[in-house]
């Protein structure tokens, strides 16, 4: 077979981006082997400058540069200090670019501007940062093969391969609670059914926090913990006060149930003000305290909430390890689906976007 090239950007060398780029090094063999497909990584980026080598950086040094905290933009050669991700895309214009730069609710700056201008580019997108599509979700999906939603990416696919051939695809898998499959799950298997119900864990840090509360640790430990482990957000704030989760549920409303969606959309309340005892009295009661994300369908629309939940421990999102997020959902033909991803880092999510790539070269190939 002869191997088919994909020249990559990466955006983002942090836990998720060095995730990454370990990933394609250790398994380029096997990705070549099992898929036919090389992907060269010519340009990555980070917060101050760019390494750019048309002919594939070098991954190894990139790993140790990165595992020394030397900034990248410094390396002899390929480093480019003043270089932004947007004239790094304009410079090379990669087949694949991989965005994994930080949540900014706000603007969705950087991630946003990247996204955007990757996509008129026809340059294929595969997100880990949830904050562009959290924001605007039904801007970027126009730009991409996701404009008539997911299930007319299968229903012109068969009968206008050459129409869909313009649009660069977009995918976000990680962007919904990294490897846990809550967008293939909502999408692909679950095409074509009533979507009653959605429950959801979708924020690692948070249901880290509360059942290491209910050990009694304290809330400030916790927390540390999972930076430490490189699950929670660069601004932490955005788990515990639950606009990660709320973020990802948005996400998924868009994607999953077809209702254009956005954060003010969500009733909202985090963990930050519960206390010790209300996260351990409710275990006491066979029951557990967890941080849910519910979408529930009222009449023709789905209602979006965030909110610290007493569950019985038989519940499936009750019973998740500290480390995992768990998606169940209800349909009116499969009554209950659900899912649990064990995610203690963040090499999941960086296994996510993997299987983003895979799956845009598998429908370029149509394979
Ligand atoms: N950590 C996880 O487990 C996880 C899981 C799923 C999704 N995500 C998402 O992935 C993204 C990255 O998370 P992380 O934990 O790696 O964050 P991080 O803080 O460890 O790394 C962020 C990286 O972005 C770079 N960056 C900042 N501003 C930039 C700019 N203007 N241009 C280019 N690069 C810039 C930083 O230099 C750093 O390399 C976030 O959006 C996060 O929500 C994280
Ligand atoms: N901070 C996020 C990372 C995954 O998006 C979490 O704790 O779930």
């Amino acid at each position: 077979m002869t191997p088919t090239l994909y020249r990559i950007a990466l955006m983002g060398l942090g836990n998720v981006g060095s995730a990454v780029l370990a990933i394609l090094h250790r398994e380029q063999d096997s990705l070549l082997k099992r898929y036919g497909v090389r992907f060269c990584v010519v340009g990555v980026a980070e917060w101050g400058g760019c390494a750019i080598d048309e002919n594939g950086l070098d991954l190894e040094l990139l790993l140790a540069t990165l595992q020394a905290k030397r900034p990248i933009a410094s390396l002899p050669g390929i480093g480019r200090p003043d270089m932004q991700g947007i004239e790094l895309l304009e410079l090379l214009s990669p087949d694949i670019v991989l965005e994994a730069t930080p949540v900014n609710l706000h603007d969705g700056q950087p991630g946003l501007g990247i996204v955007t201008t990757a996509l008129q580019q026809g340059i294929h997108v595969v997100l880990a940062n949830k904050g562009p599509l959290a924001l605007v979700y039904g801007q970027l999906a126009a730009l991409s093969d996701l404009r008539l939603g997911w299930g007319s990416v299968y229903n012109e696919k068969a009968s206008a391969d050459i129409a869909q051939k313009i649009y660069p695809k977009l995918r976000f898998s990680a962007c919904v609670a990294g490897a846990l499959p809550t967008i293939n799950l909502g999408c692909r298997d679950l095409a074509g059914c009533n979507i009653l119900r959605l429950e959801a864990v979708f924020n690692g840090t948070t249901q880290y926090i509360l059942r290491a509360m209910e050990t009694g640790q304290s809330y400030e430990t916790a927390l540390l913990d999972a930076q430490r482990r490189g699950i929670a957000e660069t601004d932490p704030s955005l788990d515990v006060d639950g606009l990660d989760a709320a973020a990802k549920l948005v996400i998924t409303a868009n994607a999953v149930l077809g209702q254009a969606s956005q954060l003010s959309d969500v009733n909202v309340q985090g963990i930050r003000t519960l206390s010790q005892d209300s996260v351990q009295q409710p275990l006491k009661d066979g029951n557990r305290m967890v941080l849910v994300c519910l979408a529930e369908r009222i009449g023709e629309s789905y209602q979006l909430s965030v909110q610290p939940t007493v569950l019985p421990l038989d519940h499936p999102l009750a019973r998740l390890t500290p480390d995992e997020m768990g998606v169940v959902f209800y349909t009116q033909d499969v009554e209950r689906l659900s899912s649990a991803s064990s995610e203690p880092g963040a090499a999941p999510a960086a296994a996510a976007m993997l299987r983003d790539m895979l799956d845009i070269i598998r429908s370029d190939k149509h394979i």
